[in-house]
């Protein structure tokens, strides 16, 4: 199973976030749970790859070439795809991840994250979102969807449902337990074989 975390590259105000990215790459590394990310050494990617690589876990970086140098890529990763650009990194995460989890960051994080629920909202297999809502980080940008889908924003594609955009908690193991709970595991399986083996 793999889940595509998106996070901050920068150096948070409040060191609370480092933690709490290096606690879940821990949790997700001691569930064998496999995580594909920005493949940086910087902020949150940073502290979540050290952590589940001392754990034992698998990390895979998918870095855009041109942020491919050794002050941003981390060194360790048991696995790192280059491509082209942003652009390609997001289909990236797309193809590989069974559920993806966003931790506080910025652009490049929302970016990732309107990429996904966009993506659903234009009838793509929806996989689960998992929101780590650290500080209440979140909550301002759960107001506004609420706020955009009572303007009926949010209705391009008719099950697209506001509560099941993304699964929000502050405790990391909580958090994960939600996401596990919603995994399509029969085609998360599926998925994991064709990898592997090319399609059947
Ligand atoms: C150019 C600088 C840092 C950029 N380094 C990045 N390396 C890898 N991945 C990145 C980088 N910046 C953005 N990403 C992706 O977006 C998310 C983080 O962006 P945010 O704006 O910090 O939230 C992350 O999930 C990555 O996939 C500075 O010298």
């Amino acid at each position: 199973m793999r889940v595509a975390v998106f996070c901050g590259a920068a150096r948070p105000a409040d060191p609370v976030h480092l933690q709490e990215a290096a606690t879940i790459g821990r949790l997700l590394a001691e569930h064998s749970i496999h995580i594909v990310m920005g493949g940086s050494r910087l902020g949150l990617m940073g502290a979540l790859a050290d952590a589940a690589l001392a754990a034992g876990g698998q990390v895979t970086g998918i870095i855009p070439r041109p942020l491919n140098t050794p002050r941003i890529t981390h060194p360790g990763l048991t696995s790192l795809e280059t491509v082209p650009d942003m652009t390609s990194r997001k289909q990236r995460f797309v193809d590989l991840a069974d559920a993806y989890l966003a931790l506080p960051g910025g652009f490049g994080t929302l970016d990732e994250l309107a990429h996904v629920w966009a993506g659903a909202a234009h009838g793509a297999r929806a996989r689960p979102v998992g929101l780590l809502n650290t500080s209440g980080y979140y909550t301002p940008l759960l107001t506004f969807l609420n706020h955009a889908a009572a303007g009926g924003f949010l209705t391009r594609h008719p099950d697209l449902r506001l509560d099941e955009l993304a699964v929000v908690d502050d405790d990391p193991a909580r958090l994960l337990q939600s996401i596990a709970a919603r995994i399509d595991r029969p085609t998360a399986t599926r998925h994991a074989m064709a990898t592997l083996h090319g399609p059947s």
